[in-house]
C-alpha cells in the first residue's frame, strides 16, 4: 500500500499481536488501528505451508459494529491481500441472501461479521 513507517499504534501493537499475546487498543480515529490487527492475522496465515486452499473455510474472523465499518475494513483487507491472491476475504451483513453468506463464510478465509 506504499506505506514506509507504522503509526504509532501499529509500532506498538503489531509486535505484541506477533507474539501471540492478547492486545486491547485504544486510540483516536485515523491512527492505523485497522491495519494494526489485519496485518498480523495476514503475516500468520501467508506463512501456512503447505497453502491453506479454497477448501479450508475461515481461519480469521472479524467482528466490525457497523455496515460502514464493515466496507471500510473489507476495502482496506483487499488491499493488503494484494500479494497474497490465496488469502480471500469475505463479509456477512444479514439481510442478504443465506447461501450467499454461507459460501463467503466457507471460502473466505478472513470474514468480517457485521454485529
Ligand atoms: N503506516 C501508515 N502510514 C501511512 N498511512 C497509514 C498507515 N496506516 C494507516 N494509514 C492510513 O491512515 C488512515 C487511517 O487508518 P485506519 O482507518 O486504519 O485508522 P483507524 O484507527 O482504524 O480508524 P477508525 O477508528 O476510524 O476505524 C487510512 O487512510 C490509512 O490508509
Amino acid at each position: 500500500m506504499g506505506y514506509e513507517v507504522p503509526t504509532l499504534v501499529q509500532a506498538q501493537a503489531i509486535p505484541v499481536v506477533l507474539a501471540g499475546r492478547h492486545v486491547l487498543v485504544n486510540a483516536a480515529t485515523g491512527t492505523g488501528k485497522t491495519i494494526a490487527y489485519l496485518a498480523p492475522i495476514i503475516h500468520h496465515l501467508q506463512m501456512y505451508d503447505p497453502r491453506i486452499d479454497r477448501a479450508s473455510g475461515t481461519y480469521a474472523l472479524v467482528l466490525v459494529p457497523t455496515h460502514e465499518l464493515c466496507m471500510q475494513v473489507y476495502e482496506i483487507l483487499q488491499k493488503l491481500l494484494h500479494r497474497f491472491h490465496w488469502i480471500v476475504p469475505g463479509y456477512v451483513m444479514g439481510g442478504e441472501n443465506r447461501s450467499k453468506e454461507k459460501a463467503r463464510l466457507r471460502k473466505g478465509w478472513i470474514s468480517l461479521l457485521r454485529l
